[in-house]
């Protein structure tokens, strides 16, 4: 985990093998929709792992059946709320939750209009009451202009005042990053990687395309 020297409280997992593998899986076009999805499930469950490093631990006494000695819990991961954003975020979470399985889940839509607007709809928000001793995940793979996840920030600050806000994506564009730091300086991110730019429809380059109808297949209007 790198933090990178450009904003505060922002991490790659550029310096890790694994990570980078499973990436380079998903970046690859001829990655079909099951290993697409089973590598978001990969990301989560590794980047979740490494998450309850930044986490507070609390040594505790325990007894061995032959003798008494001291344990370690990870105390934070008892007061976890992930906030799923549909629709690309579904496998992320499956991943996040095997490894933060007391967490507590919201899930929110959200909807990316067409350049050069790029607005985002929420339709659907089903967040639960956020503790002060909580630390609230807010999952999806990709942070492109940053408008989705601003808007979904905005909402879920609305349900209680976390200890910590934390954003765990697949790939981040530094615009994205930027807007969101400036929206909301208080929230820390963790993506497995940071692109180069975005193109003008709004797209990370070199990016994965579009995550959703990678992981579920391209809607079509009806
Ligand atoms: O940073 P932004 O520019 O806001 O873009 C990022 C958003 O775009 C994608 O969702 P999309 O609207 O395509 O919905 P989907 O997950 O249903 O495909 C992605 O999953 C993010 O939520
Ligand atoms: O590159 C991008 C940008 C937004 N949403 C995606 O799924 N991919
Ligand atoms: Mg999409």
């Amino acid at each position: 985990m790198i933090e990178d020297k450009r904003w505060k409280g922002v991490y790659s997992f550029e310096d890790s093998p694994f990570i980078m593998e499973i990436l380079t899986e998903l970046r690859d076009e001829k990655t079909g929709p099951i290993p697409f999805r089973k590598g978001l499930v990969k990301l989560g469950r590794y980047m979740a792992y490494e998450l309850t490093k930044t986490m507070e631990v609390e040594r505790v006494p325990i007894k061995t059946p032959l003798e008494e000695t001291t344990g370690t819990i990870v105390k934070d991961r008892r007061n976890v709320v992930i906030i799923t954003v549909l629709r690309a975020a579904i496998p992320l979470m499956e991943g996040l939750i095997k490894v933060l399985d007391h967490a507590r889940v919201g899930i929110v839509s959200a909807s990316r209009g067409k350049a050069p607007k790029f607005e985002i709809e929420m339709r659907y928000v089903k967040v639960p009451q956020i503790r002060e001793e909580d630390t609230v995940i807010v999952a999806d793979p990709m942070i492109a202009t940053g408008s989705t996840l601003i808007k979904v920030l905005e909402e879920v600050k609305k349900y209680g005042k976390a200890k910590r806000y934390v954003i765990v994506g697949v790939l981040a564009a530094p615009e994205g990053i930027s807007r969101i730091k400036e929206a909301h300086p208080d929230v820390e991110m963790f993506v497995a990687a940071i692109d180069r730019e975005l193109n003008d429809h709004g797209y990370i380059l070199p990016g994965l395309g579009d995550a959703g109808d990678r992981a579920f297949g391209a809607p079509i209007k009806v």
